[in-house]
C-alpha cells in the first residue's frame, strides 16, 4: 500500500467555497486504497510550509490537491529526490493532470494514485524556479492578473470585471523588447506581445490546445508571437480549434535546452499560472526527467 502525504490548496478553483473537506477527501484517499496522511491547512496557513511538512514524513509520495501553482510548489522541492508527486486535480485548469491523462474525476484519479506506476518528467527551471507546463511572458501574464483578481467572483458581474480587464490590457499592452540566446547561440533582438517557454513541445490536432504529449524529451520550445492584434488573436482562435497553430507565420518556435532572455527592465513571468517579477536574465533550462510523478496504468506516452 502507498504511503502518501496529502496537503491540499484550499485557495484552488476546486476547492474554493468547500467548507472543511479534509475529512471527507482522507476517508476517500484510504477507501481508494492509500494510507493517506493529510498536513491539514489549520496546522499554518501556509501551503509551502505544509508541503515542507509532507516532505519531512518521508512518504512514498506526496499527494497534492489543487492545480497547476500548487503542484509547481509541491514540484520545486520533490524534483530530484526519490519522492514521487501525485496529483488530485482540484484547480481550474488541471494543465498538468490532463498532459499526464489523469481522470478528472475525483474517484478515479483517485484509484490511479493508489494503483497506477511511477514514471520520470522533465522539470524546466527559470532562476531557479520551477516549472512543468509553461513559463509566459507578455499579454497573456497580463491578462492572467485579472483571472488572478476576478478569484471567487461568481457570476456575471465576475466575467464581466474580468472580460472588460482583459479588454483593456490587451489595448495597452505595449510589445517588450527582448534579447534572445538558445543554446549559446549569438543573441538576437526581438519585439513581441507574447513569447511562452514551453517545458517540451506542444502538440497538434484538432481540439488540441496547449497540451503535450511528451514531457520527457529533455527540451524547452520557445514560441514567439510576432503580432498580437485583434486580426492575429481571431486567426489564432481559429488555428487553434482546427488544430493547426503551431506552425501559423505568425509564431517563430525553437526548441533549445538552454534559453537566455536579457531586458533592460524587469520581466513578469507566469510560471505555470503563478506570476513573479524577475530580474533579467532570465536564464531557462531544462532538468531532465527529474520528477518522480504517479500516473495512471495505461499511459507513458
Ligand atoms: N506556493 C504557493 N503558496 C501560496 N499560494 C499559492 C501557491 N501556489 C499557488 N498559490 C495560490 O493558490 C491559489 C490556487 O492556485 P492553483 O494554481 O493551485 O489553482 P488554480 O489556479 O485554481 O488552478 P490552475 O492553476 O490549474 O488553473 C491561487 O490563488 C494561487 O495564487
Amino acid at each position: 500500500m502507498r504511503r502518501v502525504a496529502v496537503v491540499l490548496n484550499m485557495a484552488s478553483g476546486g476547492l474554493l467555497g468547500h467548507a472543511n473537506p479534509e475529512a471527507g477527501l482522507a476517508t476517500q484517499l484510504r477507501g481508494a486504497g492509500l494510507e493517506a496522511t493529510i498536513i491539514p491547512a489549520s496546522d499554518t496557513s501556509d501551503l509551502n510550509g505544509r508541503l515542507d511538512r509532507a516532505i519531512a514524513m518521508a512518504p512514498d509520495a506526496v499527494i497534492v490537491g489543487g492545480g497547476d501553482g500548487t503542484i509547481c510548489a509541491a514540484a520545486q522541492r520533490l524534483a530530484g529526490t526519490p519522492i514521487a508527486l501525485g496529483v488530485l486535480p482540484l484547480g481550474t485548469m488541471n494543465m498538468l493532470a490532463k498532459d499526464l491523462r489523469l481522470p478528472m474525476e475525483l474517484p478515479a484519479a483517485m484509484a490511479a494514485l493508489a494503483c497506477g506506476h511511477l514514471r520520470t518528467i522533465d522539470v524546466a527551471e527559470v532562476n531557479g524556479r520551477v516549472f512543468l507546463c509553461n513559463a509566459v511572458l507578455g499579454l497573456p501574464t497580463a491578462i492572467g492578473r485579472h483571472r488572478e483578481r476576478s478569484r471567487g467572483e461568481a457570476g456575471f458581474l465576475g466575467r464581466w470585471r474580468f472580460l472588460v480587464g482583459a479588454f483593456r490590457t490587451t489595448v495597452k499592452q505595449m510589445p517588450m523588447r527582448l534579447n534572445i540566446a538558445t543554446d549559446g547561440s549569438l543573441p538576437r533582438t526581438i519585439h513581441t506581445r507574447a513569447l511562452v517557454v514551453a517545458n517540451n513541445a506542444y502538440s497538434e490536432g484538432f481540439g488540441e490546445v496547449f497540451t503535450r504529449r511528451r514531457l520527457d524529451e529533455g527540451k524547452l520550445v520557445l514560441y514567439v508571437a510576432h503580432h498580437f492584434g485583434a486580426w492575429w488573436s481571431l486567426k489564432m482562435i481559429l488555428a487553434m480549434f482546427l488544430g493547426a497553430w503551431r506552425d501559423r507565420p505568425e509564431i517563430d518556435a525553437c526548441s533549445a535546452t538552454e534559453v537566455v532572455i536579457r531586458s533592460r527592465r524587469p520581466l513578469r513571468v507566469m510560471m505555470d499560472g503563478e506570476a513573479f517579477l524577475l530580474t533579467p536574465p532570465l536564464r531557462f533550462h531544462v532538468r531532465p526527467q527529474a520528477l518522480q510523478v504517479i500516473v495512471p496504468d495505461d499511459c507513458d506516452g
